[in-house]
């Protein structure tokens, strides 16, 4: 429904790169909501729980260091099927597979530096919001628009 609510992060190459203002405009032009957004620099402990599926593959210490790294922009984005189209937008995983004019086609080239993280289901994505933000931090704000994205 329009309750359904994702995770978003531009990673520490995207704040670099100052492709923070491009990729909320994106997701804002869409018609989604954003209901939480933060910078901090990630501790290795939280990485290392939120990346937590992944600890056995080879890539998993570099992935956490890389995170960690500099400060990334945490958000939360809510709308109608939000996680899979903010998906889409992003891209596949691999830039190299990613298409022109999603986020990871148009703005990097590598899996390990691929500037953006959105969760991969509506499941992983009550687990992640609830990893990197307090209850409060969500606000939830009459979007004047709503009318005029969704009948
Ligand atoms: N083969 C790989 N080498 C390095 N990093 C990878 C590889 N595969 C996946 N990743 C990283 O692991 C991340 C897991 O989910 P993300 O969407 O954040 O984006 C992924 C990449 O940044």
């Amino acid at each position: 429904g329009i309750h359904e609510r994702t995770f978003v992060a531009i990673k520490p190459d995207g704040v670099q790169r100052r492709l923070v203002g491009e990729i909320i405009r994106r997701f804002e032009q869409k018609g989604f909501k954003l209901v939480g957004m933060k910078i901090l620099q990630a501790s290795e402990n939280l990485l290392k729980d939120h990346y937590i599926d992944l600890k056995d593959r080879p890539f998993y210490n570099g992935l956490v260091k890389y995170m960690s790294s500099g400060p990334l922009v945490a958000m939360v984005w809510q709308g109608l099927d939000v996680v899979k189209i903010t998906r889409a937008m992003m891209g596949e995983t691999n830039p190299a597979d990613s298409a022109p004019g999603t986020i990871r086609g148009d703005f990097c080239v590598e899996v390990g530096r691929n500037v953006i993280h959105g969760s991969d289901s509506v499941e992983s994505a009550v687990r992640e919001i609830s990893l990197w933000f307090q209850p409060e931090e969500l606000i939830c704000w009459n979007d004047c628009a709503a009318d005029w994205i969704y009948e």
